[in-house]
């Protein structure tokens, strides 16, 4: 038979693609899970944080309510009771370098404060000195939570009337109180026309430069109706900042307000920003956007929430990182499965090198005589009788040389096609030698072997031509066996047949015959 090298492609596709899919389908949900992970964990850290932002600011919050409380007590009280200018001209000094008037009361054993009056001094100011004197009596209770709340810096009043009392108090080159505080975010987001129902305002206090970043919670002064000015409590953001930051590989998580609008992050370009979810967006569950996905979780429900956003790029970023080793593990899997896939097409394709005549790709002595065994014994256990066909190009040296050796091998080739193409699928074929073919025929009585002999030497003594015009032939020795017959017995008599059949003139197929061959031999 007929015999192409071949590493099974199909197989080889099947089983590749098929590590790869498993591959691809394990790494895919490693992948996923390693999304879910990271927004799981994102999730609890956040709401952990919510509490404990909960509990610093709560803190803060009771004490600025406190303070609100007592101002608007103390201020009722001294509006009541002063019957006249509350301090002396000498509690003011007027700076006319920075057109500011500096109020530190020297009778007051208590006051650490210090006020800046924009203009000059305004002793005649009766509403600015009753706001004064209230500002002055907070002092003792500022001083209790500047010392409760460690990261507190300052606690200040600021009036509409174009002051601010400050304690402790800071010298001028360090704070300088001027016009410009009036278009700060503490201010503006907490006069009644932005803040009708009077909350408490948490805003980002000072300049943008980092050393002077602040964190402040403003609330605003209402007596009788009127608006007088804001009590902030100005604090440093490291404690903030520790709570709002996760790790360095995702963003830092933000402050917003009510209206989702960023009130405090350490990206100073993100305050006031909107952080909205494309689809409207609940509490507690991650909410997609453009471009990631966030979380919101209640600080102060209704003012105040802790939220993260984390972008698909950073998600993505991460969860490559984590899923990296076992993707490594995985395509190491193809690898070697692709390796040793390769190692068994090529131990396979070395042995049918072995048993394979690489010019006709049909057996070699070695590959017939393999192949052919198992039928042998087949044959023996059926007692079924077979047949050898000895196959011999006529004048191939003459052909060689006439057409050079290329060509010769080109007659070699298409010899064992016509060979191939005339037998029937159970029958060997293999190159027996330089231009010698050897065909087994199982299970085939003598008649039918002479005729199998004469489909191969007729086809190819009429359609295999060199050139174009000149006729190739083959001579055949048929040797008949029985089943137990020897193998090596039925070549030799087909060899003596085929000696008859170029005796006799060669293209022609001489069946074995005793006899006939005796006289041969003794010629
Ligand atoms: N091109 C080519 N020639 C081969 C190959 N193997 C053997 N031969 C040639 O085959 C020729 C066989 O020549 P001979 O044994 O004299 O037989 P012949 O010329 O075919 O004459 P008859 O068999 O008597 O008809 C030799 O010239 C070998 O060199 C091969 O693989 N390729």
């Amino acid at each position: 038979m007929y015999k192409q090298i071949d590493c099974y492609p199909s197989n080889k596709l099947f089983i590749l693609s098929s590590v790869l899919f498993i591959a691809l389908m394990i790494g895919g949900f490693t992948y996923i899970k390693e999304i879910n992970e990271i927004k799981s964990h994102t999730k609890s850290s956040i709401e952990n944080r919510a509490k404990q932002l909960q509990s610093h600011i709560g803190l803060l919050l009771a004490n600025s309510m406190a303070l609100k409380k007592v101002y608007e007590n103390e201020y009722k009280h001294f509006l009541a009771h002063h019957s006249d200018a509350l301090f002396e001209d000498k509690d003011f000094q007027y700076l006319p370098q920075y057109n500011l008037t500096i109020f530190t009361p020297k009778n007051t054993e208590s006051s650490h404060g210090t006020a800046q009056i924009l203009g000059p001094k305004a002793t005649s100011n009766i509403q600015l000195q009753v706001e004064l004197k209230t500002a002055e009596a907070l002092t003792s209770v500022i001083e209790v939570i500047l010392n409760e709340i460690q990261s507190t810096v300052a606690i200040y009043y600021t009036s509409k009337q174009g002051f601010s009392y400050r304690a402790p108090q800071h010298p001028i080159d360090q704070f300088r109180f001027n016009a410009d505080q009036y278009n700060k975010p503490f201010w503006r987001q907490s006069i009644p026309e932005n803040n009708p129902l009077n909350k408490p305002v948490f805003s980002l206090i000072g300049d943008n430069h980092e050393h002077h970043r602040r964190f402040g919670l403003s609330n605003p002064i209402i007596v009788n109706g009127q608006f007088l000015g804001v009590i902030s409590i100005e604090m440093t953001t490291n404690e903030i900042d520790n709570l709002l930051s996760i790790n360095q590989d995702f963003a830092d998580s933000v402050l917003l307000d009510n209206h989702n609008k960023i009130s405090y992050s350490q990206d100073y370009e993100a305050i006031g920003k909107t952080l909205e979810p494309t689809n409207g967006g609940s509490l507690s569950t991650w909410q997609r956007t453009d471009n990631g996905w966030l979380y919101k979780a209640p600080i102060i429900p209704g003012e105040l929430y802790i939220a993260h956003q984390l972008t698909d790029e950073s998600i993505m970023q991460e969860a490559k990182a984590n899923s990296l080793l076992l993707w490594s593990l995985l395509m190491l899997g193809v690898i070697l499965s692709l390796l040793v896939m390769q190692l068994f097409c090529t131990a396979k394709k070395n042995r049918n090198l072995m048993l394979v005549d690489p010019l006709t790709s049909l057996y070699n002595r070695r590959g017939f005589q393999i192949i052919s065994t198992p039928i042998f014994a087949h044959l023996k256990r059926h007692q079924s009788p077979w047949a050898l066909l000895l196959i011999d190009i006529d004048f191939f040296k003459k052909v060689n040389d006439t057409h050079g050796h290329i060509i010769g091998d080109e007659v070699l080739v298409k010899v064992a096609d016509f060979i191939h193409q005339s037998n029937r699928g159970e029958s060997i074929v293999g190159r027996w030698g330089g231009e010698e073919f050897l065909v087994l025929l199982p299970g085939t009585p003598p008649q039918e072997a002479m005729e199998a002999a004469e489909r191969i030497r007729k086809n190819i003594a009429e359609n295999l031509l060199i050139s174009n015009q000149e006729h190739v032939t083959v001579s055949i020795g048929i040797a008949p066996a029985m089943a137990d017959d020897n193998f090596e017995k039925t070549v030799h008599n087909a060899d003596l047949a085929l000696y008859q059949a170029k005796h006799q003139g060669r293209n022609i197929s001489i069946l074995y015959n005793p006899t006939d061959a005796k006289a041969i031999n003794q010629e």
